[in-house]
């Protein structure tokens, strides 16, 4: 942790409970890097909305988020008996479920905060509710260390001077701290690796120009933004050495969902060969969802393409325009998969399996 204050990066909550105000904070993402604003979230229609509109995001920091909602959803319940407060958390977990479809992070948290819920079944209400409280601050805590795990495994893969390309945000304020793909940036940086990173600006809601290039300029990190179809001519003019990115939902076999874009660095770093590595914590593994095909791509509006962002519209009235969110990454294209219990190398069925059994 202070290796992380020392390189001087925004040390910043994006989701964090204010106890005193009953609300949830959450740093509104969608505003950055012209501003940094905060937001009292008390409503679950405001959290759900907040969810999906991105202003939290990044599959941590959603499930981050979600274990507070289901906390704060049933807070004020005036249910006298354990089977009616469950009835109204299950309200609250199908509403804050249906925020956004592909980062499993939300419904791993939120069938966690069930699981404790039901394990509280024989406790008074008012005490179910103090357990609510705790798991999801331990859902938060948690990913602080699982992000400095991750970055320490990734960190033993990589060498002092390289080059490295990152696609959309996978850094500090897409979870608890540090990051997923990020992780390795910032401690490498303590350690004086001197890393060139090259943030791929991510269309089209831009969350590497927006967000990537703010929090590692922010903490000191050279950064540089390209285009998304700029990544081909790094790579062939050897300024990448690793691509390390995020990701919000892994199959069993590998495959990795992440935002789109991704999938094409994956198929550009082989021609290139240069190692492809997917950050994933054990909360963004479903073993449960056999191989990429199954997962869920949220699409959403045409908008964002054609008029997000800019001042008049960047494409004709009344085009059409496909907006699908993510993308899955093929697992043959996986160097590895580097999670806070190890780097899991193919056959990812058996390593990944390994992983959740250490
Ligand atoms: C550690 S965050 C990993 C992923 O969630 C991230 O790479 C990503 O694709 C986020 O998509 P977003 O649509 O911005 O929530």
């Amino acid at each position: 942790m202070e290796k992380f204050m020392e390189v001087g990066a925004t040390v910043i909550q994006s989701v964090r409970l204010d106890e005193e105000k009953d609300a949830l904070i959450i740093l509104d993402q969608t505003l950055l890097p012209n501003e940094k604003r905060f937001l009292e979230i008390k409503k679950m229609e405001d959290l759900w909305e907040a969810i999906h509109s991105l202003r939290v995001r990044g599959a941590p920091a959603i499930g981050i988020a979600a274990g507070y909602g289901a906390y704060l959803g049933i807070k004020d319940s005036a249910a006298t008996t354990f089977a009616d407060l469950y009835e109204e958390f299950k309200k609250v977990r199908d509403y804050l479920g249906s925020s956004r479809p592909t980062a499993v992070n939300l419904f791993w948290a939120l069938d966690r905060m069930e699981a404790r819920l039901k394990e509280e079944a024989d406790q008074s209400v008012e005490s179910i509710k103090d357990a609510l409280k705790s798991e999801a601050e331990k859902i938060r805590m948690e990913d602080e260390q699982v992000c400095e795990a991750i970055g320490n495994y990734a960190l033993s893969l990589l060498e002092p001077g390289w080059g490295i390309l990152t696609h959309c945000n996978a850094g500090t304020i897409a979870t608890a701290k540090y990051g997923t793909a990020l992780a390795p940036i910032y401690l490498g940086q303590a350690e004086g690796y001197d890393f060139k990173v090259y943030a791929d600006e991510t269309r089209p809601l831009l969350q590497g120009a927006r967000l990537t290039a703010w929090e590692l300029k922010e903490a000191g990190v050279d950064v540089t933004l390209i285009c998304d179809n700029m990544a081909s001519i790094v790579m062939k003019e050897g300024r990448i050495q690793a691509v390390l990115v995020g990701c919000d939902r892994v199959a069993a076999n590998g495959d990795a969902a992440n935002k789109i874009g991704t999938s094409g660095v994956a198929i550009m770093a082989k021609h290139y060969q240069i190692p492809f590595y997917v950050c994933a914590p054990l909360s963004t593994i479903d073993m449960t969802c056999s191989a990429g095909e199954k997962i869920h791509i949220e699409l959403r509006s045409e908008e964002e393409i054609t008029s997000k962002w800019y001042e008049k519209p960047m494409a004709p009235a009344g085009v059409k325009a496909y907006n699908p969110c993510f993308d899955v990454t093929d697992h043959e294209l996986i160097t590895a998969i580097i999670t806070e219990k190890g780097i899991a190398y193919p056959p990812y069925h058996e390593s990944l399996s390994t992983m959740f059994n250490k």
